[in-house]
């Protein structure tokens, strides 16, 4: 099995100030990893530098999937809800990728984009403006866009919070779905009882890596008092961390 992703000495941050640093180590092509930690841990941070969003201050990110490959669902809060749009446009926007931004939609693709529709249980909803949608009305038409994504590496940032446990439960169906399907799926998650359940691996980040491997191995009682240490003791106006002797920048 190949390596989707390769973390070397990697440092993200914001205004030269570090939020997640010194972070080494590998994701296999076909994973399913929770990335879990305390509340300014770096974990929206990590999903935004392998988005491409953020630039790495120092080290890098090997990405071994092109990025029209990547599909990314950030936290809902950043979602723009009051965009114009109804669901079928919003849902249809998966395609673009492949499609291009005028691409004529195709009777195959309105059947695919119908399809994804009802997969997430939201017939009926088409012609909703997304403004109108409840939260979890909102969740499942961005998992109906990231269905027709077709990504290789799906990485999602606290999907299922606020969300009820029928909706939880379709959603959380999904991703295994896409991860039985060979997909690669990093997910923030705060929901330990979950990951335990859905996610063989996980990185548990407190600003670094606490720990990273198999679920059962990584949330334990001392690693997460750890990881909770650690963020408390996190300096937030530390400078940018100087590189690691004999690390590349
Ligand atoms: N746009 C930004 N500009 C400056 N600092 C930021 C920005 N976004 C995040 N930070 C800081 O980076 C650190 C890590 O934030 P991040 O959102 O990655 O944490 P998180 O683990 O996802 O937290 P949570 O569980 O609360 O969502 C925090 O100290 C946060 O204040």
């Amino acid at each position: 099995m190949g390596t989707v992703l390769s973390f070397r000495n990697l440092t993200l941050g914001y205004d030269r100030h570090p939020a997640v640093h010194h972070l080494d180590g590998e994701v296999a092509e076909g994973d399913l990893l929770a990335v879990c930690g305390p509340n300014g841990a770096g974990k929206s941070t990590l999903l935004k530098g392998i988005a491409g969003v953020l630039s790495p201050l120092t080290g890098r990110i090997e990405g071994h999937v092109p990025a029209r490959e990547i599909a990314y669902l950030p936290q809902a809060a950043e979602v723009d809800r009051s965009f114009p749009i109804d669901v079928y446009d919003l849902v249809a926007m998966g395609l673009w990728r492949r499609a291009g931004l005028f691409g004529a939609i195709s009777r195959a693709d309105r059947a695919r984009i119908e399809a994804a529709i009802a997969a997430v249980g939201l017939e009926g909803f088409e012609t909703r403006p997304i403004g109108t949608l409840s939260g979890g009305q909102m969740q499942r038409t961005l998992f109906a866009r990231l269905l027709l994504q077709d990504a290789r590496l799906i990485l999602l940032d606290e999907p299922f919070t606020a969300l009820d446990a029928g909706t939880m439960a379709d959603l959380t169906a999904l991703v295994t779905r896409w991860n039985g399907e060979g997909r690669t799926v990093i997910a923030v998650l705060h929901d330990f009882d979950l990951v335990r359940d859905h996610f063989p691996r996980t990185l548990l980040l407190a600003r670094e890596a606490v720990a990273w491997g198999a679920t059962g191995e990584v949330l334990t009682a001392d690693n997460l008092a750890a990881a909770r240490r650690m963020c408390e003791a996190w300096d937030e106006a530390a400078p940018t961390c100087p590189p690691v002797a004999g690390a590349a920048a």
